[in-house]
């Protein structure tokens, strides 16, 4: 099983655990919660010890004759009552009057033979006697009240001061609050077979209680149930509930004050220089850092509307704007990058729509591709093969995607491209970001190339309905506590990772527009550094063949994996994009000017065959009027493009220069 890091168990708090007199304060209050729990059967053997040791006291103090004949009078006295109770056949008096004369003849050894064996072995034999009386006395009634809880759940609500007393069989606790949930238990039809003694926080208290066995007493049958126990506690504050170690535990905590209320937790700056150290992206109630390992996984962060993932996104992204081992690109499917656009100098590729991110996507499959050759190279001090990347191989290369689900919604074919990405690309080195409001099974690529199994960081944040919780922390997250929806706040965040396995709600850092421009401006790359600012590989290139080498884009891409390059789309007049087939056919128009073109030499330059047609294209942009059919060469029909001039300038014959509405130093 796995032991988070920071050994925070998300119950108690770290606090209480590491206060100055934390063990020893920790040690007595086990053992008093041992006896609280068990005082029922540790009473006959805590009588019999306290008699005993009275009785030694009493011989320390020294015994005078007139107590022996008090001791005598003692015994005599019991004696009778047990007689009494069996002459008229009472169990009560005859329990009693053996329970008082082993506990007086106790008494009277010790107090005249003092600490002493004989004194021990009366001690001895008075526990084991009342025992063996006690224990079939305690078992019927537990019993007892076992079954007229489950009674009286049936039946009604409670008349008032049923159990109130102990002494009778009712539902009580040791505490107020203990009652309560006892008593809430027992009117939603649950009654619980123990309660643990409740544990109380800064924040509140919580207990685990054992339910007992029936057809709706798991502990996922009463979570579902929470609203109703919450209204049967009647206590202030907010009710969670979790499944414990075991089906048939829950874990009830009541949150009576909120530390992370109120607008914001101010982004108290960057916290990390290395991608390779976990980055705090807010705090728990205990005052403890929230933290993101990003080298362990891609993250995922989802959560409502306006609920603050923009919030986070922003967080990390500041965070690694600083790391001078991260180069970051981004995908932010808001148009004009509304969310990711401040961070746009200090990224190597920020792309704002389907197009450009494709190309970005394929940028990172080759830098992947590359990378995966170069680590092919290494070699470990024993020979052994390099299989993961760290920051001595060189960047980490991290993207942002947000509105992940908009992405596959206008980019669908980038589905297998991302799965692909995210299955292989770590070992590179590199690490997605996603963010999404909509966390569908269509949004993560839909069935067959569903991402989200790739993501092992989850940022979970708000929600508005419980349907969405299993599709961003894992299926049966709900039911283990996940409660997204129960998330007051925008900005509160529950993270699942290898660090934190169990729910816990904390809230993410505010980071300001302020902040993020001018977090941005410090660590932006100085002018034209930016597209250099790529640390080579410690090694020359693995593989000097030009042929191995992963295709960089054209016109981009820096030595050894620089800065892509992100380039206009090739439309027609119509702003149409032109499909892949066609685009030589277009350029071979664009190029030939006025001169136009046949389709013999169409076929000479290798654009088509003899067997393929080109005419229904030639024929289509002619009716569209963005090409013109001027006469005859060679006996075949010559086209001219009469729309060059529409045609993005970028495209014609000048492939080294980059989009002007997608410039690579974005
Ligand atoms: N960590 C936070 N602390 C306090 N308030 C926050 C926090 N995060 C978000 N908010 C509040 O919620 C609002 C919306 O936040 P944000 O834009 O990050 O949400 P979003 O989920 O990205 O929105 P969208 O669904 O439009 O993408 C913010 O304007 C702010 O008022």
């Amino acid at each position: 099983m796995f032991i988070p890091r920071d050994g925070h168990d998300h119950v108690t708090s770290p606090v209480e655990k590491t206060s100055a007199h934390g063990r020893t304060r920790r040690m007595a209050e086990a053992v008093c919660r041992w006896c609280g729990r068990l005082r029922y059967e540790l009473a006959p053997a805590a009588a019999t010890f306290g008699m005993t040791c009275l009785g030694w006291l009493h011989h320390a103090a020294g015994v005078a004759p007139s107590s022996y004949v008090g001791y005598g009078l003692g015994v005599a006295a019991t004696a009778g009552l047990t007689w009494g109770g069996l002459k008229f056949k009472s169990p009560v008096a005859t329990s009693l009057g053996v329970a008082s004369v082993g506990t007086v003849l106790n008494t009277a050894i010790g107090a005249v033979t003092g600490p002493s064996v004989p004194s021990l072995i009366a001690g001895g034999v008075v526990t084991i006697a009342s025992y063996a009386v006690y224990v079939p006395w305690l078992v019927k009634t537990r019993h007892e009240r076992f079954n007229l809880q489950i009674k009286a759940a049936k039946t009604a609500p409670l008349p008032d001061g049923m159990g109130v007393n102990i002494g009778q069989p009712g539902v009580t606790g040791d505490t107020e609050e203990e009652t309560a949930l006892r008593r809430a238990l027992v009117a939603l039809g649950v009654p619980a077979v123990d309660v643990s003694r409740i544990v109380f926080t800064d924040t509140g208290w919580h207990a685990l209680v054992t339910l007992p066995p029936g057809k709706n007493t798991s502990a996922q049958a009463v979570i579902a149930k929470r609203q109703q126990l919450q209204a049967n506690l009647d206590l202030p504050g907010r009710l969670r509930l979790s499944e414990g170690a075991q089906a048939n535990q829950l874990l009830v905590r009541l949150q009576t004050t909120d530390p992370l209320a109120g607008p914001g937790i101010p982004w108290p700056g960057v916290g990390v220089t290395s991608i390779e150290q976990p980055i705090p992206i807010g705090i728990y109630p205990d005052g403890s850092e929230v933290l993101i390992d990003i080298v362990d996984g891609h993250v995922l962060i989802a959560g409502g509307t306006n609920k603050g993932k923009s919030g986070a996104v922003n967080v990390l992204a500041g965070n690694l704007v600083a790391c001078d081992d991260v180069l970051l690109a981004g995908i932010d499917m808001k148009p004009g990058a509304l969310e990711l656009g401040p961070w746009r100098d200090n990224m190597v590729a920020l792309a704002d729509d389907p197009d450009t991110a494709r190309q970005v996507l394929v940028w990172l499959k080759s830098e992947m591709t590359r990378r995966g050759k170069y680590l092919s190279t290494l070699r470990g001090p024993k020979g052994e093969r390099v299989k993961k990347w760290t920051r001595k191989h060189g960047k980490y290369i991290v993207l942002i995607i947000d509105e992940l689900a908009e992405l596959l919604r206008q980019a669908p074919d980038v589905a297998s491209e991302l799965m692909t990405l995210m299955q292989v690309s770590r070992a590179m080195g590199i690490r997605i970001i996603a963010a999404t409001q909509s966390p569908s099974e269509q949004a993560f690529g839909g069935k067959g190339t569903d991402t989200r199994q790739q993501f092992g960081v989850r940022i979970g944040l708000p929600v508005n309905e419980p349907t969405p919780i299993n599709m961003i922390m894992g299926t049966g997250a709900y039911g283990q506590g996940w409660r997204l929806d129960e998330l007051d706040l925008p900005g509160k965040c529950m993270v699942s990772s290898e660090r934190y396995t169990a729910p816990n709600e904390g809230r993410c850092f505010w980071i300001s527009e302020g902040q993020i421009l001018e977090t941005s401006l410090e660590h932006a790359p100085a002018g034209e550094d930016a597209a250099e600012d790529v640390r080579p590989h410690p090694h020359p290139h693995p593989d000097p063949d030009p042929e191995p080498t992963p295709p960089t884009p054209p016109g981009g891409g820096g030595p050894h994996g620089g800065r892509p390059v992100l380039r206009a789309v090739p439309v027609y007049p119509d702003g149409s994009r032109i499909e892949e087939n066609r685009l030589p056919l277009w350029r071979a128009l664009e190029k030939a000017g006025p001169e136009g073109l046949t389709k013999g030499e169409a076929v000479r330059m290798g654009i088509c065959n003899h067997h393929s047609s080109i005419s229904p294209w030639l024929s289509q942009w002619v009716g569209q009027g963005w090409v013109e059919e001027t006469g005859k060469r060679d006996r075949s029909v010559v086209f001219v493009l009469s729309a060059a001039q529409h045609t993005p300038a970028g495209e014609t014959t000048d492939d080294s220069k980059e989009s002007a509405s997608c410039p690579a130093s974005m």
